[in-house]
């Protein structure tokens, strides 16, 4: 029998590498994918399809960055290795860029399997949101891979003065675990410390997509047919005028502003002291519990809605943060259009969300209860560890004497020093958290409170 190795050529050079989320991008974000880009010898695709892509909205970037040794910020410190750009193109549905890489890591499995894991993961916290890659019909290279890891090939074609190109779709969660990739750990993935099987699975897939679209990104002539070709939202561009797209919708209000934020919420010296009191009080922190509904709100620990640690005081600090709050509450009531409450007492906790910890989506005020207002508060190492952890907020509104949802959400990095309030009746999710060094330090933190009305 052969046995499974798992090391490979790239195991220890990917050693210190870590995946980000770019919801947003810095210039200092922007001056590494450039340098990326130039890396990888396209350097035009930042500017004709990465930034216009982002621009548009419904887009994320997932990096593999290893850090400069020092000083570890600021121009030049992320040293991006691996790319990958998902976004919308209609309704839950998502087209996916090529694992880019440079030449030396083109058989780097690991790289490219985990910074591909880490979008699927973030696409299916959608359970409805699927993949989809544009196949050219004659092709059997990118037919068979796509096939072999649960695509599906439907009718839904594209033409191009190519090609003729159907649409190839898997769930993004499906996908995760047909490429064997959803019960791994990405750190593991990274090490490339993969089944034969899985390796050889996900090797064929990376190869695949990226040999058969590179036509599409290299060669300067539009009648030349890619084997896979990108997807645009909406339906593809070549589409006749005047054809329904059919891929459902995609607008969405682009200034949701369900949430209200004050960034420098302290100042950077009471920032990093308190960063610094929290940590040293580790020992402290216990699993944090939710109430039950209907038994009387008791408090119990459930992992299938929350993961995380707390500490239920802030010591010398909770002053700090009461005062705080109160100094922005008017102004923040105002932009939230919030009716005045007649104020009461502020409750305040910490949360560490190290590795695979989330909350599920909840609320944090029920009927009859006093809390109008919640404040979250992210007080992370700078640069970044983990990756996840996006605060979300979902719009309710009251009618008729209950709660409903609408359809406005909105998405907040939890950025070091960054204050949000919300009202306390709206739908919130913490998206699951990557630490891949597991180390309680580089956690995602926050502060909650919550603002009692009397
Ligand atoms: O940490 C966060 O971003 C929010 C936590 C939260 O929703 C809560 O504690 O109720
Ligand atoms: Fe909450």
């Amino acid at each position: 029998m052969i046995p499974t190795i798992r090391r490979d050529f790239y195991t220890d050079g990917n050693g210190g590498t870590r995946i980000e989320i770019f919801d947003e991008l810095s210039e200092t974000a922007k001056a590494a994918l450039y340098t990326f880009f130039r890396r990888v010898g396209a350097p035009h695709l930042m500017d004709e399809v990465v930034l216009p892509l982002f621009c548009e909205g419904d887009s994320q970037v997932f990096a593999a960055v290893r850090d400069r040794p020092w000083p570890p910020w600021g121009l030049g410190a992320r040293n991006i290795v691996a790319f990958v750009q998902t976004h919308l193109v209609g309704d839950g549905c998502w087209g996916l860029s090529p694992v880019h890489v440079a030449d030396e890591d083109l058989t780097n499995v690991g790289l490219c399997a985990a910074v591909y894991k880490e979008a699927l993961e973030t696409l299916a916290v959608d359970p409805n949101a699927e993949v989809h890659y544009l196949v050219a019909e004659e092709s059997r290279l990118a037919d068979l891979t796509l096939r072999r890891v649960g695509f599906e090939r439907t009718e839904d074609a594209f033409l191009t003065e190519a090609a003729r190109y159907l649409t190839y779709r898997a769930p993004a969660g499906e996908l995760l675990n047909r490429l064997g990739l959803a019960e791994a750990d990405t750190v593991d993935v990274l090490a490339g410390a993969l089944d034969d099987e899985v390796f050889a699975l996900n090797a064929a897939f990376h190869n695949t997509v990226y040999l058969g679209s590179r036509a599409e990104w290299v060669v300067d002539r539009p009648s030349v047919p890619s084997e896979i070709a990108r997807l645009v939202r909406g339906g593809h561009y070549s589409k006749p005028a005047g054809v329904p797209t059919g891929t459902g919708r995609y607008e969405r209000d682009p200034v949701a502003e369900v949430a209200q934020g004050v960034r420098e919420f302290l100042s950077a010296s009471e920032h990093d002291a308190f960063r610094a009191y929290v940590l040293d009080r580790e020992a402290d922190f216990k699993p944090a519990t939710v109430r039950m509904s209907g038994s009387g709100g008791s408090a119990v620990v459930d992992e299938r809605v929350r993961r995380s640690l707390v500490l239920n005081e802030l010591g010398p600090y909770e002053a700090l943060f009461t005062e705080r709050i109160k100094e922005h509450l008017q102004q923040i009531s105002g932009r939230l259009n919030l009716p005045a409450f007649p104020l009461g007492r502020i409750e305040l906790q910490v949360t560490a969300n190290g590795d695979r910890d989330y909350f599920g989506m909840h609320r944090d005020s029920d009927d009859g209860d006093t809390r109008e207002l919640t404040f979250v508060y992210f007080f992370s190492g700078e640069p970044r560890r983990f990756s996840g952890g996006e605060l979300r907020v979902f719009e309710t509104v009251p009618e008729d004497g209950r709660v409903v949802a609408t359809d406005r959400s909105q998405t907040i990095v939890p950025r070091a020093n960054l204050a949000m309030f919300f009202p306390s009746r709206h739908d919130h999710e913490v998206l699951p958290v990557r630490v891949p060094s597991k180390a309680f330090a580089d956690g995602r933190f926050s502060v909650t409170g919550w603002i009692h009305r009397q």
